[in-house]
């Protein structure tokens, strides 16, 4: 166990404050007491949406697999008529859903009793990868059925871990239509993380990128339409890396990439690229897989070169649930790998022989950290 992150003597206050609140007494003064009858309240819709927050995840689904947000979009706002016709609803059943998506902020009414898109509606409406995703957890939630055995590992392994065995396992049965639907869903979600990394790292001053675990090759493409003189190459697993190969080439980039099939952490990583990325790879595998990741990426690297490592990190400021909540039990369903603080990773790398390890500020942290380091000396 690591040390406390702060003092015994600080656990004074929590300590006295929790025996006060556990009284019905005390907890029904603060209800009553104009002072704190707003704290009161917070706490109990914050206490109530947590319990309820599968039901607005079903919401969105429902939404989602309805075409709600795109049909808006492209329609722009409609009444409660008109959708439950389009949406092959009962008129009943689609008030319902349109209220309920409504108190979600995910609609919102217009003029003419008519239903828009309300403002978390947007995104969704206009990014195919969040689409992807709220589909993807469909199974996330099958998994979640019993979080305690999950925990425990007497669960038998879920759909995320189906999902997922192709990594372990290269060429083995179903490799290729498990690692096609993997990818694809990755490649789907790429733009909103290659968004973020390109405008935090520019990639003009270098000529050769290696994107480890680069998946369908989607993050390649992006940054080779980012810096036209930059050389991109992906390195995957087999079954990935021929539809990296197919997605490079229909993108007109055959003479401008390359890419490698292999396992990073049985084989060597090309070498000689002034940059490498691991882009949403490194959360998903343990300290010593990692170790060995990050070695062999040093090894690869010209001398000079540097590392790029982007994805979303454990105690983000003001997003610590994402980390430690969705990721750390979305990667226990995955059967491996889980979310690192800054300072964690920083570590590793510099385990690793990384120097100059550095955080590069993301405008969404939600979506992703990154984390730069150089190669200075040699192999
Ligand atoms: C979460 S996905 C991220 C893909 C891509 N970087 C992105 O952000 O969209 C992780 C990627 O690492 C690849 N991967 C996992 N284990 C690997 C291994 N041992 N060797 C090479 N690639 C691996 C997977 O096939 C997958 O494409």
């Amino acid at each position: 166990m690591s040390a406390l992150p702060w003092p015994p003597w600080r656990d004074a206050w929590p300590r006295w404050r929790d025996r006060l609140l556990a009284r019905e007494d005390v907890r029904r003064w603060a209800e009553a007491l104009p002072l704190t009858r707003w704290i009161a309240r917070r706490r109990a819709r914050q206490v109530f949406d947590l319990m309820a927050g599968f039901v607005y995840s079903q919401v969105l689904l429902a939404c989602v697999r309805l075409g709600v947000f795109e049909r808006l979009l492209t329609e722009g706002p409609q009444t409660s008529a008109w959708l439950a016709q389009a949406l092959n609803l009962p008129s009943d059943a689609c008030e319902r859903l349109l209220r309920a998506a409504g108190s979600l902020g995910l609609l919102e009414r217009r003029s003419g009793d008519r239903h828009g898109l309300g403002p978390l509606g947007l995104p969704l409406a206009t990014d195919a990868g969040l689409r992807a995703l709220v589909l993807h957890h469909a199974a996330f939630y099958r998994d979640l059925d019993d979080p305690v055995a999950l925990l425990r590992g007497t669960s038998p392994p879920g759909e995320l871990a189906r999902f997922w065995p192709y990594a372990g396992q290269p060429g083995r049965d179903g490799g290729a239509e498990t690692a096609g639907a993997y990818s694809a869903l990755m490649a789907a979600t790429q733009p909103m993380v290659a968004a973020q990394v390109l405008q935090a790292v520019p990639l003009g001053r270098h000529r050769r990128l290696l994107d480890v675990g680069g998946g369908e090759g989607a993050f390649a493409e992006q940054a080779a339409a980012a810096a036209p003189s930059l050389q991109v190459e992906v390195f995957d697993l087999p079954d990935v890396a021929a539809r990296a190969r197919l997605r490079l080439e229909g993108a007109g980039l055959a003479g401008r990439s390359r890419v490698w099939a292999g396992s990073f952490l049985q084989d060597r990583l090309p070498a000689g690229a002034d940059v490498v990325t691991l882009l949403r790879v490194v959360h998903d595998h343990d300290d010593a897989a990692v170790a060995t990741l990050l070695r062999a990426v040093w090894q690869a690297l010209a001398p000079g070169g540097r590392l790029l490592l982007a994805e979303p990190m454990a105690g983000t400021p003001g997003a610590h649930a994402m980390g430690d909540a969705y990721f750390g039990f979305y990667l226990l369903a995955m059967g491996q790998g889980r979310p690192r603080p800054v300072e964690r990773l920083e570590a590793l790398l510099r385990e690793a022989g990384f120097q100059r390890v550095r955080r590069v500020a993301t405008r969404q942290p939600l979506l992703v950290q990154v984390l730069v380091a150089d190669k200075t000396g040699s192999s």
